[in-house]
């Protein structure tokens, strides 16, 4: 019989804490669609203050600021956004920026630590001259963290040198920083510096900050004027949202500081898997709270049995490919879990042959 559960499927998965369930039973609530829900203007004001940016937008999920953010930038038919060919929103979110914005997609390869080359992503820039037969582009997008790399930071330096490249070719630039935290925790820098070059930043609260719903879109006043317009199109305008954004703002002010125990706890993960036979991953490539790793070839169990294996100790997590699996670490995940979850994989893996070679 499990005893204990380990749910390592994404950051997604957070409980409400009880501070923030507290928050949500005691908070101020109005309509929001009419703009008066205190609730939420105080989470937008915070994140817009946070992020550097004039305003912000409360949105019910990330891949709705991610769309709302795209569609604003790339309001006339034609256009073209220019993104990672393993980035969420073009790989994760139905495609929506196309389905239901019209907007075309040119991908540009992600690099194993998340960047794209800034070479590419000038060839990928259309040529004006072509505008009879060529889309228009008139928006690049980058992911800060990156999470289907693993998690990996995008540095300061490199988000300006893209801001850079966008200012000069008279395009917008957007942040999928559904993990900006993660990142700037990671790195050292402020959320506001590692954005400064964003004209608009998709801001995830229900991933590694454990609220229980939603995201905040910020940028310039007149952007947010546009997307709010778009959120209510969308059906994302919603009543007393206050109960919801009370909870986010118990996460802002309580777990940022929670982040950088994650990573450590993710780190320690990977060196102990490192250490197991028949498992594979680069441990230098853990930056934040994102583990990927492969059962190679040769060992005694797949990674489907695997799954299946650890879901029968009680810990879940997520196969991404016939032979790779990801764990994500966030704070109600504990380091005896992180003990727990390793002697497991050790106990699965156990008796590799010698002669695998690995
Ligand atoms: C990098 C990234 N961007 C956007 C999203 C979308 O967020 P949501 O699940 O709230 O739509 C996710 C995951 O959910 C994500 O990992
Ligand atoms: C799978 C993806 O949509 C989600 N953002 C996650 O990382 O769990």
């Amino acid at each position: 019989m499990v005893t204990k559960m380990v749910d390592l499927r994404s950051d997604t998965v957070t409980k409400p804490t009880e501070a923030m369930r507290a928050a949500m039973a005691n908070a101020e609530v109005d309509d929001d669609v009419l703009g008066y829900d205190p609730s939420a203007l105080r989470l937008e004001t915070e994140m817009a203050k946070i992020t550097g940016k004039e305003a912000g937008l409360f949105v019910p999920s990330g891949t709705m600021g991610n769309l709302i953010s795209v569609l604003v930038h790339c309001n006339i038919r034609g256009s073209e956004v220019i993104l990672g060919n393993n980035s969420h929103i073009h790989i994760y979110e139905n495609g929506g920026i196309s389905t239901i914005g019209g907007v075309h997609p040119r991908t540009v390869k992600n690099n194993e630590d998340g960047t794209m080359d800034i070479d590419l992503i000038e060839a990928a820039i259309r040529d004006p001259r072509g505008e009879i037969v060529y889309p228009t582009t008139r928006l690049i997008c980058l992911e800060n963290s990156q999470a289907n790399c693993g998690g990996r930071c995008l540095s300061v330096e490199y988000t300006d040198k893209v801001g850079e490249l966008a200012k000069k070719h008279g395009l917008k630039l957007h942040i999928d920083g559904a993990r900006i935290f993660n990142a700037s925790v990671a790195l050292g820098v402020p959320v506001s510096r590692l954005v400064q070059d964003a004209d608009s930043v998709s801001v995830c609260l229900s991933k590694g900050l454990g609220a229980p719903v939603g995201s905040v879109i910020v940028g310039s006043k007149s952007f947010i004027a546009k997307a709010r317009i778009l959120r209510k199109t969308l059906g994302g305008g919603m009543r007393q949202v206050g109960i919801l954004c009370a909870a986010a703002l118990v996460a802002v002010q309580e777990n940022v500081s929670k982040l950088e125990d994650d990573h450590k706890k993710a780190k320690i993960l990977a060196e102990g898997l490192n250490q197991i036979k028949g498992l594979r991953l680069n441990v230098a490539a853990v930056e934040t709270n994102i583990i990927y790793f492969d059962v190679v070839e040769g060992a005694k169990i797949t990674a489907e049995t695997l799954c299946k294996n650890l879901e029968q100790h009680g810990i879940l997590v997520m196969q991404e490919s016939p032979i790779s699996i990801r764990l994500v670490l966030h704070h109600q995940i504990s380091a005896s879990d992180v003990q727990y979850t390793l002697s497991c994989l050790k106990q699965a893996l156990a008796g590799v042959r010698e002669d695998t070679g690995i």
